[in-house]
């Protein structure tokens, strides 16, 4: 059975930022299945993959890329199923050059744009594990649990505070 979460990026450099993606689904016990996809360097691998993700059994796909970020718009040109957008730090504008080509898409073509970096693959994934979890009585529990998780493990008073 396929995953029903495709992790997609640019750029094999680009791991580093959606590895937390990854981290974070498979903390929350979802499925996914991570590529390389570039609407720039790997079209006809973009195309097909695009135009089947959602006959193959995905659900959800996030989307990461640097720089000049046509990946997310060109996926979501391509299918109607949900995508996430992370704009991966670019080493020449600091990402805010990814971030405005994921978000700034025109009216009829969603992309649904993240924070820059990690925090926007963290994110996505739990945004892209939201939209499953309307569907998973299960899955909901696991995201209720890992919030909770993450609120105990904040302290109540700085380190440091007298
Ligand atoms: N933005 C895109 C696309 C695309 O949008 O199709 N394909 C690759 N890239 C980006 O190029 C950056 C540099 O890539 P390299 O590190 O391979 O030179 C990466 O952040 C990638 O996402």
């Amino acid at each position: 059975m396929t995953a029903p979460i495709a992790i997609i990026m640019g750029s094999q450099s680009d791991w580093e930022t959606m590895r937390h993606a990854a981290e974070t689904l498979t903390a929350l016990g979802v499925a996914h299945d991570a590529r390389i996809v570039s609407a720039h360097r790997t079209p006809d691998r973009l195309y097909g993959f695009a135009k089947g993700a959602k006959a193959a059994g995905f659900k959800v796909i996030i989307a990461g890329a640097g720089g000049a970020a046509h990946l997310p718009g060109m996926t979501a040109a391509l299918t109607e199923l949900p995508v996430f957008g992370v704009p991966v730090e670019s080493k020449a504008l600091s990402g805010v050059d990814s971030l405005y080509s994921i978000v700034q898409m025109p009216a009829g073509i969603p992309v649904g744009t993240l924070a820059i970096g990690k925090a926007g693959a963290v994110n996505a994934a739990l945004l892209a594990a939201s939209v499953l979890a309307l569907g998973d009585d299960a899955l909901a529990e696991r995201l209720s649990a890992w919030r909770t998780k993450q609120t105990n493990a904040i302290a109540e008073r700085p380190e440091g505070a007298a």
